[in-house]
């Protein structure tokens, strides 16, 4: 494979796991395709003034471009869509943020993005959702919507494990299914594709571990289960059963009214987290009804990908919901949102997807006060309605601005 096409940056440091961050940290980005060349200068214009602000210019960020999707077949030519230096750059650096990636529906590549999560097993999808005062939203109380969802990142039919219809593959195990393993319910068998879904007891555990502990680290009242588990018993009622004996087993959760939820004192602040589970149908209408009643959610890879959207549409769109994927070791922060194709290179879109996805890579990184900037300075120019289309079409007297602008407008609030 031809390499080297990243130029790493002169005078960055790396950032070593176990040792202090460096004030000159070297963060990987990946533009992203469509939007994606709008929203990351933006976001590194915003983060840079946040830094320089917040540090009197004592720290600095030096950034590295790697490619992947679309840019990296400019670059590295013909199919490279994710080349290994790119791979390596994302583990050896250690935190990182990316723009969205396109997958194509039906045929094509398969998500690239799916496969830097994969790969890097960075098994926690971390999507905090909560109302910035002023922003258009469809509910009369977007203020009582707050939760961090935690959905698993590796596993699931999301992975792609799958053969397409009247394919060699899709008629052998199709054909294996009903001679094999008796199974008669496959109702038009000649045309059906088919999927797997692989939902596993280490997947779950590690996932609604990190959850229970973000509970007690950040004083959540509830840890919320979300599966399907009445229908698909074995994966996501496993996920359930297997979330709550990691309660009670690592945790000491005792039952609640003979069960299924269960509670255990937080160790650090002494009140209870209940740790509950919900149907992923019912749920999603309840935190329309009743978003009060919910707080952490952990839950697996495809309930998480719809809740988060629209979760995000209850305080006002995916124009501001951000992410982080993390493992044990590695961190690559992104928005919640696609590439947007329809908007893509005309300055338009909202950056604050990105930028608070940055904002929680600052928190990652302990830099809290260049982080506490980037969010009084967005909560500033959403108070004095400067805002994007998605939010101007929502609001009275509001002033629509560019992409940039918006960024330009965090910056002189800071
Ligand atoms: N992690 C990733 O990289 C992700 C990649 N994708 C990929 O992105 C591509 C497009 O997916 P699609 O389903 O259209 O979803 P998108 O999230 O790209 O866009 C859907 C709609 O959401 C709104 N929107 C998205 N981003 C913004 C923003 N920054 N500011 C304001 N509004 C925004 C727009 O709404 P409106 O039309 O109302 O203005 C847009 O038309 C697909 O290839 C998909 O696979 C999707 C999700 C995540
Ligand atoms: O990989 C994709 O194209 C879609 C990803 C997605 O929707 C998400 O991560 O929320
Ligand atoms: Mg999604």
């Amino acid at each position: 494979m031809t390499t080297s096409h990243i130029t790493v940056p002169q005078g960055g440091q790396k950032i070593v796991p176990g040792q202090a961050i460096p004030d000159n940290p070297i963060i990987p980005f990946i533009e992203g395709d469509g939007i994606g060349i709008d929203i990351t200068p933006v976001m590194i214009k915003v983060v840079d003034a946040a830094v320089s602000k917040a540090y009197n210019n004592s720290k600095k960020i030096h950034w590295m471009e790697i490619y992947a999707g679309e840019k990296s077949t400019r670059v590295y030519g013909g199919d490279v869509w994710l080349p290994e230096e790119t791979m390596a750059a994302l583990k050896d650096y250690v935190v990182s943020i990316k723009g969205p990636m396109t997958t194509p529906v039906g045929g094509g590549i398969r998500s690239l993005n799916v496969a830097l999560r994969q790969e890097l097993d960075l098994y926690v999808c971390l999507r905090p959702v909560r109302y910035f005062t002023g922003v258009p939203s469809p509910l009369k109380r977007p203020d009582l919507t707050d939760m961090v969802i935690f959905r698993e990142n590796t596993e699931d039919i999301y992975a792609g494990i799958e053969w397409q219809a009247e394919t060699d593959g899709a008629k052998k195990l199709i054909n294996f299914l009903q001679t094999e393993m008796g199974v008669k319910k496959i109702r038009f068998p000649e045309t059906s594709g088919i999927g797997i879904k692989p939902v596993s007891k280490q997947g779950t555990e590690r996932l609604v571990r990190k959850a229970i502990q973000y509970a007690i680290d950040n004083d959540r009242k509830s840890v919320t289960i979300v599966h399907k588990g009445n229908i698909m018993k074995f994966t996501e009622g496993g996920f359930r059963d297997w979330a709550y004996d990691l309660a009670k087993n690592e945790f000491g959760a005792q039952l609640v009214d003979g069960g299924p939820w269960c509670k255990f004192t937080n160790p650090k602040t002494g009140k209870d987290v209940i740790v509950k589970d919900a149907i992923a149908d019912a749920f999603l209408q309840q935190i329309l009804l009743r978003p009060a009643e919910y707080d952490v959610i952990a839950t697996c890879n495809l309930n998480g990908d719809y809740i988060s959207d629209a979760l995000a549409a209850q305080v006002g769109g995916i124009g501001i919901a951000p992410g982080a994927n993390l493992s044990d070791s590695v961190a690559m922060f992104e928005a919640t949102h696609g590439t947007a194709p329809k908007y893509a290179g005309l300055d338009k879109v909202n950056p604050g997807s990105l930028i608070l996805s940055a904002e929680m890579m600052l928190r990652h990184m302990g830099w809290t006060e260049a982080a506490d900037l980037i969010i009084s300075s967005m909560e500033k120019a959403i108070g004095d309605k400067v805002v994007t289309y998605d939010f101007a079409r929502l609001m009275d007297g509001a002033t629509e601005v560019s992409c940039s602008a918006f960024g330009d407008a965090m910056i002189e609030r800071m």
